[in-house]
């Protein structure tokens, strides 16, 4: 186990969070969730940067408060709030980057840079929100981290941008025992990435699941009342009342693929799966 959070209590104002999730090793996991819903909160709180009112953290089998120095030459971090100060130039932050991590690779950072059009000479108030971020997953990635936790690394990006990165840390996973756990709000991002998701809404985990069984076996329904009346509820999940009827979510699409035939059973994404479960009822 790379990261551990059980139970991880933190309380701002009417906000209270309670969480519990793990990062496993050859694993990318996903934490999803609306504005506001805990993201940075529980990335803080794995990494030390918050107090936490209760719960333990581990990291790399220890524990995880505060983390000692080895630790943190062991995560790659990208947080959003959290960057160098833009009057530097990037070869100024390679000088600091030496001091703080003794294993930064140097030669493969500045190649890195030069391979995704991140200059080395200009001040890095100047970058554009892409070539910032970019940077930030560079930085992440120079010191041969077993783990890395991106808070939103892809936010702002247009297309290019976004796959560079995603390229990045797919070629990153490409060694054994890494790992890494992270944030975003475009849910074809997680789709193609994280093996695993955790929901996070309202400071509470509501779903933990394998990417390929949200794909393969998660699916909306739509019927009138009457199919609504008749339906076996047994799999289903949240329903959402509509001014047409009822949508159902599902963890089991095919058991009413088989036995309804006549319902619109969809596919669902991500980000549609995210609303259900963050908005429905239990009914
Ligand atoms: N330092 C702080 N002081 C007071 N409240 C805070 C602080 N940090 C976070 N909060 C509150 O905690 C809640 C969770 O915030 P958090 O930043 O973890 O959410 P998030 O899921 O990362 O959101 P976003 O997607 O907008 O970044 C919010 O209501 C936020 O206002």
């Amino acid at each position: 186990m790379l990261a551990e959070l059980t139970e991880v209590r933190k309380q701002y104002g009417d906000f209270f969070m309670n969480c519990t999730m793990c990062l496993e090793e050859g694993r990318v996991t996903g934490l999803i969730g609306k504005n506001g819903a805990g993201k940075s909160t529980a990335f803080k709180a794995l990494l030390g940067l918050i107090h936490i009112d209760g719960g333990t953290v581990r990291v790399m089998g220890q524990n995880g408060v505060p983390l000692n120095v080895q630790q943190k030459g062991q995560i790659g971090v990208a947080l959003s709030d959290s960057t160098f100060s833009g009057y530097l130039t990037v070869k100024q932050v390679i000088h600091i980057m030496e001091k703080m991590y003794p294993g930064f690779e140097r030669e493969r950072f500045i190649a890195e840079c030069h391979k995704t059009a991140v200059p080395l000479d200009k001040k890095i108030k100047e970058f554009s929100t892409g070539t910032r971020a970019k940077l930030k997953v560079l930085l992440a990635l120079s010191y041969g981290a077993r783990m890395l936790i991106l808070d939103e690394p892809t936010a702002g990006l247009d297309v290019v941008a976004r796959e560079q990165i995603l390229d990045l840390l797919r070629e990153y996973m490409e060694q054994e025992g890494r790992g890494i756990l992270i944030s975003s709000h475009i849910s074809s991002d997680l789709e193609g990435l994280c093996d695993d998701v955790y929901l996070i809404h309202e400071g509470k985990i509501l779903l933990h699941e394998d990417m390929d069984v949200i794909l393969d076996s998660y699916g909306l329904l739509k019927m009138n009342p009457d199919s609504f009346g008749k339906l076996d509820k047994s799999y289903i999940l949240r329903t959402v009342k509509e001014a047409w009827g009822y949508s159902c979510l599902t963890n089991e699409k095919q058991f009413y693929v088989e036995n309804y035939p006549e319902l619109v059973v969809e596919k669902g994404s991500v980000d549609e799966i995210v609303s259900m479960i963050s908005k429905g009822e239990d009914l």
